[in-house]
């Protein structure tokens, strides 16, 4: 894949479920945007050839200033997203040009030079994958009263995560289908499953945590100071 993967990283979002005046993305980790951690991962490795960030309209101009201040190779555009994640997703893969394409959360700065590698290893091998952890909790279905309808058999649960990698004619292909039929989903594969293509998951690990809660920045924060290697 060398020289033939583009990285799209999403970081358009409001952050309403972090409630802070400043969106998520951009608050600080030992004294570093969180995007720019999440940045400096992808631009680290020679397996990725070309970076597009998806950020606000308002935020563009600051995010490039961002980037030239840490030094943050490969990132060839910095654009405006659209309203959802998968407008913002979609945005970006209109800028590559790229064979393969790994979609990534701006929000989830402790992902490893390790499981991008995996990743791409199982897309290589199956056509997709996404990084995902096996479930550790019994998870419910529960109805709009409030009462359990079904319990899933945790041994085939994951909790999915990004990076998730695919070929970028057929993310496009699915993005496009899934906007002329209306369809919204919350992550890149249900969009490529909806085409009946498979996606394989490629273990990942608890630590790639999405920052979406308060709490996630406390755990953030200290988990910043004690981790090693990316
Ligand atoms: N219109 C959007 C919405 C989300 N995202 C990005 O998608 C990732 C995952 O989304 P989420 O954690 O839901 O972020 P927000 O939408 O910002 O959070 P919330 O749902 O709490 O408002 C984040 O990096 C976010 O910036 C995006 O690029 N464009
Ligand atoms: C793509 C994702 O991070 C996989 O877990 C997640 O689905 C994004 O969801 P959100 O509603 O945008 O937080």
């Amino acid at each position: 894949m060398n020289n033939r993967l583009g990285v799209v990283v999403v970081a358009a979002g409001r952050g309403s479920r972090m409630g802070t005046p400043e969106s998520k993305q951009f608050l600080l980790l030992q004294d570093k945007p969180v995007f720019i951690h999440t940045l400096e991962t992808f631009a680290a490795m020679p397996e990725v050839h070309d970076i597009v960030l998806v950020t606000g309209s308002a935020d563009v101009e600051r995010c490039q200033d961002w980037i030239r201040k840490y030094g943050i190779g490969k990132v060839s555009k910095v654009i405006a997203g659209g309203r959802e994640r998968q407008d913002s997703v979609y945005r970006g893969l209109c800028q590559l040009d790229t064979e393969w394409v790994m979609v990534h959360d701006g929000v989830r700065p402790f992902i490893t030079r390790q499981h991008i590698k995996d990743c791409l290893e199982a897309a290589a091998a199956f056509g997709a994958a996404v990084l995902a952890v096996p479930v550790k909790d019994t998870i419910k279905q529960v109805n709009d009263q409030g009462i359990i309808t079904a319990t899933p058999e945790r041994s085939s649960l994951w909790s999915i995560q990004t990076p998730q990698t695919f070929r970028l004619s057929e993310l496009m292909e699915a993005h496009e289908d899934a906007q002329t039929a209306g369809f919204m989903g919350t992550d890149d594969a249900m969009l490529v499953e909806r085409m009946g293509r498979q996606v394989a998951v490629a273990e990942g690990s608890y630590t790639n945590i999405k920052i979406t809660t308060p709490e996630d920045l406390e755990i953030a924060a200290v988990w910043m100071t004690t981790r090693g290697e990316k």
